[in-house]
């Protein structure tokens, strides 16, 4: 298949040599440009994935039209806050019939929308049918180094989930379809703000109890969040749910437990963010989930207190306190 990878980051550059591997012709754009040039010539990403040879099949581009024109598959994998910007730009040279995959994990700041939806409202009325959400648990490294992983390719159309998995699928990278894009990508967004819970529990020096109850509680207002919104509760139990999620929450390679660690630490956001390249969703998304838990009425109160330490400097050990003190419920409640 002819593929742009559209975000050469760890997990946009992971997913393009694992396509190129599989002889698919593959372009990958990339945003720096002294990266591009670098690229070029070293085949490594020294930036977002240093230590892994890239494919020689692989091809590089600096140029989004000369990305995009006349793919059959394209693969967007841009942070998520800038997936409305980098979609309007190429809507315009993506053919009628090309398949489209979104790999960002996030809901939009202000609109408040998931990918799907920003997607969805960049293309209008175009390519609607053919869009694919692949998601679970699967940090770029250890893909980039084939171990086993398992992931979903979410889709309302059918043809184009199954499409995805077969294009996607190897012998180390196992991918199932689903049919509930809303509750994928929540479970891909929401695990991000309950990992930098997690994060900020083990920074202040909390161990697996505590962890425990968060990724336990967590995966409760996640599955309410995706309750309100219409997704299928089965998915939280499944790879994008429960699965990305103790990934996240217990894995030293997480960009958002580590955030959380340093949170939990004593440092400041403004400083932890200083010293990093790479993204950590979750900062994000922890305003828009929190906002869009107060507007449909969703109690989640570990997203409320990891907004309140985000966004209004509340002392983490506060915000503890306050998750344990709140009034005594039923589990099920
Ligand atoms: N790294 C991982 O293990 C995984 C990441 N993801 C998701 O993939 C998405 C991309 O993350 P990573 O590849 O990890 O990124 P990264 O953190 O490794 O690198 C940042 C990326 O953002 C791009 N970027 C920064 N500003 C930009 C702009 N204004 N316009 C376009 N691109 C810009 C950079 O070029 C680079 O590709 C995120 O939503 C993340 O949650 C999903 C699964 C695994
Ligand atoms: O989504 C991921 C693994 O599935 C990557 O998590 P981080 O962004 O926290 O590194």
């Amino acid at each position: 298949m002819d593929i742009a990878v559209i975000g050469a980051g760890s997990w946009g550059t992971t997913l393009a040599n694992l396509l190129a591997k599989k002889k698919h012709k593959v372009t990958l754009w990339i945003y720096e440009r002294d990266l591009a040039a670098r690229i070029v010539t070293s085949r490594e990403n020294d930036l977002y994935l240093p230590g892994f040879p890239l494919s020689p099949q692989l091809r590089f581009t600096a140029d989004l039209e000369e990305a995009v024109r006349g793919r059959q598959l394209i693969l967007l994998v841009p942070p998520s806050q800038v997936m409305r910007q980098v979609v309007s730009g190429i809507s315009g040279w993506i053919g009628e019939e090309t398949l489209l995959v979104s790999a960002s994990k996030g809901i939009e700041n202000d609109s408040l929308q998931t990918m799907a939806e920003v997607i969805g409202e960049c293309l209008g009325s175009k390519n609607r049918k053919r869009l694919t959400f692949l998601s679970g648990p699967s940090f770029a490294r250890e893909v980039a180094a084939e171990m086993p992983t398992a992931v979903v390719a979410a889709s309302s159309d059918g043809q184009a989930a199954a499409t995805t998995q077969e294009v996607f699928s190897t012998p180390y990278f196992r991918v199932y379809t689903n049919d509930d894009v809303m509750g994928v990508e929540l479970g891909g967004a929401l695990k991000n703000v309950i990992a930098l819970a997690a994060g900020v529990s083990d920074g202040l020096g909390f161990g697996y109890n505590t962890r425990a109850a968060l990724i336990t509680r967590g995966l409760a207002e996640m599955n309410r969040m995706g309750l309100a919104l219409g997704a299928n509760p089965a998915t939280f139990a499944g790879l994008a749910g429960m699965g990305d999620l103790v990934l996240t929450c217990t894995g030293d390679l997480s960009r958002n437990r580590t955030v959380g660690m340093e949170l939990g630490r004593g440092r400041t956001l403004a400083e932890i963010l200083a010293g990093m390249k790479m993204v950590a969703e979750g900062v994000k998304t922890t305003l828009s989930a929190y906002q869009l838990a107060c507007r449909l009425g969703v109690d989640m109160p570990i997203t409320e207190q990891m907004y309140r330490i985000l966004y209004e400097n509340k002392d983490p050990r506060q915000a503890v306190t306050d998750l344990m003190l709140r009034g005594l419920k039923a589990e099920a409640a």
